[in-house]
């Protein structure tokens, strides 16, 4: 009742209100302290284990990329790169200007999974589940950032890094690339998310092979399972970073906020029960009707052959 009144006054009010209301509901974690879920506590833990970083660029032309730097551990992520992921996240959630990600590995590897030396030091259940909490946490608002975004796999996403590439809407593999869920051979399961999200990708028969088998994911059995879409094919066609920007590039075409807009209702389709992916689309309809780039698809009297 207070939610359909607090709607309906955003409704008549600006169209930026409800659009941040729709912002800070896709800002929503899964743990919180309701379940015991201390952030604080848990950023203070993980900045024990110093090492590499993640980068952020953004462009003006609404495409940012993530790196996952630290090559000398193949990218493995250290306790400071989990709250420095976490702080590129908040960024992207306040850039309004943005329509796609791509997120990569540094020197040409995309990442090893958790830095074994954090793992051997956290080894303990309530460290780990904590651990556990903020990255599903970090990589849950990742993945509902309202921009499309792609998993650039080169080299080896391995255990937590394979986890990761599910946090994307996409994965484009280069040749040669290998996406392995190896938590099998390390005694483990995923933690992070991946389990659930690969369920989602690739359907829980194709998921139990995965995650059963360790199996080691080519491009090619990534094509044929739809884990991939593509392999970045083609050496005189520029960078694998390149080619990623340019298939990423067909999808972000046009305004930020029809591109957001689609974004956000895929999402909703994806996430939520029928009823409320409706209601959800029809509200993000309602911030796009009328808005700048429908006004000027009108008057351009803009045909579809
Ligand atoms: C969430 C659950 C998880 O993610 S559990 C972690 C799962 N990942 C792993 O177990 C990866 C273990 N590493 C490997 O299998 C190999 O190092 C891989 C990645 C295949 C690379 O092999 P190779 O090309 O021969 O290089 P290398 O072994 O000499 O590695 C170079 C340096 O990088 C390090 N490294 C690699 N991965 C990690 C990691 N996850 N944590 C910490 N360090 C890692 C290696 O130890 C090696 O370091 P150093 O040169 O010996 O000092």
């Amino acid at each position: 009742m207070v939610l359909c009144a607090v709607r309906q006054h955003l409704l008549r009010g600006s169209r930026g209100a409800w659009a941040r209301f729709l912002q800070r509901q896709s800002r929503c974690c899964v743990y919180s302290s309701v379940h015991g879920f201390q952030q604080e506590e848990i950023r203070e833990k993980l900045q024990a284990f110093p090492g590499g970083s993640i980068e952020l660029l953004t462009q003006e032309s609404g495409l940012a990329v993530l790196t996952i730097n630290y090559p000398s551990r193949m990218n493995a992520f250290s306790g400071s790169m989990m709250v420095d992921l976490e702080e590129r996240v908040s960024q992207l959630e306040g850039w309004t200007d943005g329509k796609g990600l791509i997120v990569q590995g540094a020197s040409g590897t995309f990442c090893s999974g958790s830095d074994l030396n954090a793992v051997r030091a956290l080894s303990n259940p309530q460290d780990g589940m904590k651990m556990c909490m903020f990255m599903q946490n970090t990589l849950t608002r990742l993945l509902r950032l309202p921009m499309i975004s792609v998993a650039l796999v080169e080299g080896r996403a391995l255990g937590g890094g394979a986890e990761l590439t599910t946090a994307c809407d996409f994965r484009l593999m280069a040749p040669g690339s290998v996406i392995q869920f190896v938590h099998k051979h390390m005694g483990l399961v995923p933690g992070w998310g991946g389990a659930a999200r690969l369920v989602r990708i690739v359907g829980s028969q194709n998921a139990l092979k995965l995650l059963g088998g360790a199996v080691k994911v080519d491009p090619e059995l990534a094509l044929q399972i739809g884990l991939a879409e593509e392999v970045l094919q083609g050496e005189g066609a520029g960078t694998p970073l390149q080619r990623a920007e340019n298939w990423l590039s067909v999808y972000t075409k046009g305004p930020a906020p029809v591109i957001q807009a689609v974004k956000k209702v895929v999402l909703s389709g994806r996430e939520l029960p029928l009823s409320e992916a409706l209601r959800t689309e029809k509200d993000v309809f309602g911030t796009v009707w009328g808005g700048p780039a429908n006004m000027q698809a009108l008057a351009s009297k803009s045909k579809h052959r």
